[in-house]
């Protein structure tokens, strides 16, 4: 035990300054999205130089691509008992199902490099590199529940309806140069020739219909919007939004409400806490899981009783 704690002893260089670390338990899996965050590369940079500071090893892992970062950390056999995702929601939406695929139970971090980044806006992340590096340092974390649809875990949203058909249309190379000017530009489309829908719905056993439907596991959505007012990553259940809106008119009204706030309050839509969802629809319809276009109906979701920990803000 002496012989291991003294061979993990190091000597970390930063700023002309010579720092001694002696934590055998500062080691973090870095899994880093290489594609994602071109504009936010300082904030990965800086947040390693400090955690360096405070002895911390970094092991790093850069996907090659989509399903990468979810087999990598569900096989991982290092000592690590931090993951750190490095990207956007899509990666770390990977990193919580390779998590959740292992026995043991790491924690989870998150330095946001994506375009919305609305995890990293849930847990209430600064946008200081010290003040994340100092938050894993501590420990800072809160248990979160993520819930599953169709067998894998999402983080903060599913869409059905107008939603997915948006994420569907968004140019990739029109994100990356513009960022979520892509998401207005693929709205174009369906929103013009947007006709009346029939869901079939259960939430908890009740039975409903909507034209669109919303499920968010905290506040946000697309970023800023606030979608479920009482919503948080800590709270067992979901909050799911059935959205009334059978002509483009109608559907202009709902999405007018997002920025003002009042989307939630609007009398087009009905806000449902639930633990259990099933949805259905006339055709092979795509979804929205986590801003990315994934899987079809019919849907099944719950909210497993195991929650993961977080690094999360004071
Ligand atoms: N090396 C890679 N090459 C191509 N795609 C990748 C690679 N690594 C991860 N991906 C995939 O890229 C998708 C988008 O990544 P991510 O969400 O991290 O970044 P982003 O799109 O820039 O951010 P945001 O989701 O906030 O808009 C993810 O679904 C992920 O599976």
């Amino acid at each position: 035990m002496q012989k291991s704690r003294a061979s993990a002893r190091l000597f970390c260089f930063w700023k002309g300054s010579i720092v001694l670390a002696d934590y055998p338990h500062k080691r973090l899996l870095l899994v880093v999205n290489p594609t994602a965050g071109r504009r936010n590369q300082r904030l990965l940079d800086l947040t390693l130089a400090h955690l360096k500071v405070l002895g911390w090893l970094v092991e790093r892992y850069e996907t090659r691509a989509a399903g990468d970062a979810c087999a990598y950390v569900e096989s991982y056999t290092g000592t690590a008992r931090l993951v750190v995702a490095a990207g956007g929601d899509g990666t770390v939406n990977e990193v919580i199902n390779g998590l959740a695929a292992r026995s043991d139970r790491l924690t989870l971090a998150i330095i946001p490099l994506g375009t919305t980044n609305v995890v990293a806006r849930e847990l209430g992340l600064p946008s200081s590199a010290k003040e994340l590096a100092r938050l894993m340092d501590q420990n800072h974390c809160q248990p979160c529940y993520w819930p599953r649809v169709n067998g894998r875990l999402f983080a903060f949203s599913v869409g059905v309806g107008f939603d997915a058909a948006v994420v569907r249309g968004v140019n990739l190379a029109v994100k990356r140069r513009w960022g979520k000017l892509a998401y207005g530009l693929a709205a174009l489309a369906p929103w013009l020739c947007w006709r009346s829908r029939d869901y079939q719905v259960q939430v908890d056993g009740q039975p409903y219909r909507a034209d669109s439907i919303l499920v968010s596991n905290g506040r946000f959505y697309a970023g800023s919007f606030v979608i479920a007012e009482r919503m948080r990553l800590q709270r067992p259940e979901v909050q799911v939004l059935l959205i009334q809106a059978a002509s483009p008119l109608a559907l202009m009204r709902v999405l007018l409400a997002l920025p003002l706030g009042r989307f939630e309050r609007m009398t087009t839509v009905r806000s449902l806490t639930a633990r259990h969802l099933s949805v259905q629809g006339a055709g092979d319809e795509s979804l929205q899981v986590d801003g990315d276009c994934e899987g079809a109906l019919p849907l099944t979701l719950s909210v497993p009783a195991e929650p993961m920990p977080v690094i999360c803000a004071d």
